[in-house]
C-alpha cells in the first residue's frame, strides 16, 4: 500500500487523515508513527500558509519524501479573528484543548448568538522534494455555542456548531464531521494529486 507522511503530532488530526486518505487507498503515517524520532518544528510564521510550509518541508527535507502538513484553527469575529494561528496555544504554550475552550467561552461571555460567528480553516501544504510546494486551503463556517458538548473530535469541536446543525461537530460523529470539515474541503481539492501520487 501506498505510504504518505502527515507532518502532525496531533493525534486528532492523524486519525481523520487515516480516514480521509483510506478511501484513496493510501496509508498516511503521522511523525507519532515514524521509526526515527522526527524534532518538533518551530511554528514561527505569522500566517497558516507559512506554518503549513515550515512543517511540511523540514520534515521532507528529513525524510527525503513528500510530506504533507496541516496547519488549522480556528476564527472568530467578535474576537477579531483570534484564537487564529494560535489555536493550539492559545491559553499557553503547555495549554491543553480544555483550557484553549474555557478562555474562548469566558472572552465571549455576554455576547448573544448572532455576533458568535466563526470558522475552521484549514491550510495544508504538500511539499516534494525538488518541486514548489503545493497549498490547498478548506472553511468550515459555524457559531461558537454557549457551553462545550460532545466528545467526538478534538480542539474546539465542542464548542462549534456547523452552520445548518444544531448540535456541536463533538457531537457528530467522526463520518459526518469529515463529510463537512475544513480538513475535508481542503483534501477536496488534491483529488487530482493524489490520484497521481
Ligand atoms: O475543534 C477543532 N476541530 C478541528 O478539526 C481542528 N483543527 C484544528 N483545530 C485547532 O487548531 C489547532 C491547530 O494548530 P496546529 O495546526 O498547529 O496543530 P497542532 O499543533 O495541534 O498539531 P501539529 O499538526 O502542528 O503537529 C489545534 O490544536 C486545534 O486546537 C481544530 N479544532
Ligand atoms: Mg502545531
Amino acid at each position: 500500500m501506498q505510504e504518505l507522511v502527515i507532518a502532525t503530532k496531533n493525534e486528532g488530526k492523524a486519525k481523520e487523515f487515516k480516514d480521509f486518505f483510506a478511501r484513496y487507498g493510501i496509508k498516511a503515517l503521522s511523525l507519532l508513527e515514524l521509526n526515527d524520532e522526527v524534532p518538533d518544528i518551530e511554528e514561527n510564521g505569522t500566517t497558516f500558509e507559512e506554518n503549513a510550509a515550515l512543517k511540511a518541508e523540514q520534515i521532507s527535507a528529513i525524510q527525503s519524501t513528500p510530506v504533507l502538513a496541516d496547519d488549522s484553527g480556528l476564527i472568530i469575529d467578535s474576537l477579531n479573528g483570534r484564537p487564529g494561528i494560535y489555536s493550539a496555544r492559545y491559553a499557553g504554550v503547555q495549554s491543553n484543548d480544555q483550557a484553549n475552550i474555557e478562555k474562548v467561552l469566558d472572552e465571549l461571555t455576554g455576547v448573544p448568538i448572532e455576533k458568535r460567528d466563526a470558522r475552521f480553516i484549514c491550510v495544508l501544504a504538500i511539499a516534494i522534494p525538488n518541486k514548489p510546494t503545493i497549498f490547498k486551503t478548506g472553511f468550515c463556517e459555524g457559531k461558537i455555542a454557549f457551553t462545550a458538548e460532545g466528545k467526538n473530535g478534538f480542539g474546539y469541536d465542542p464548542i462549534f456548531i456547523p452552520s445548518g446543525y444544531t448540535k456541536t461537530m463533538a457531537q457528530l460523529s467522526s463520518g459526518e464531521k469529515n463529510k463537512i470539515s475544513h480538513r475535508y474541503h481542503a483534501i477536496q481539492q488534491l483529488e487530482e494529486w493524489i490520484k497521481n501520487i
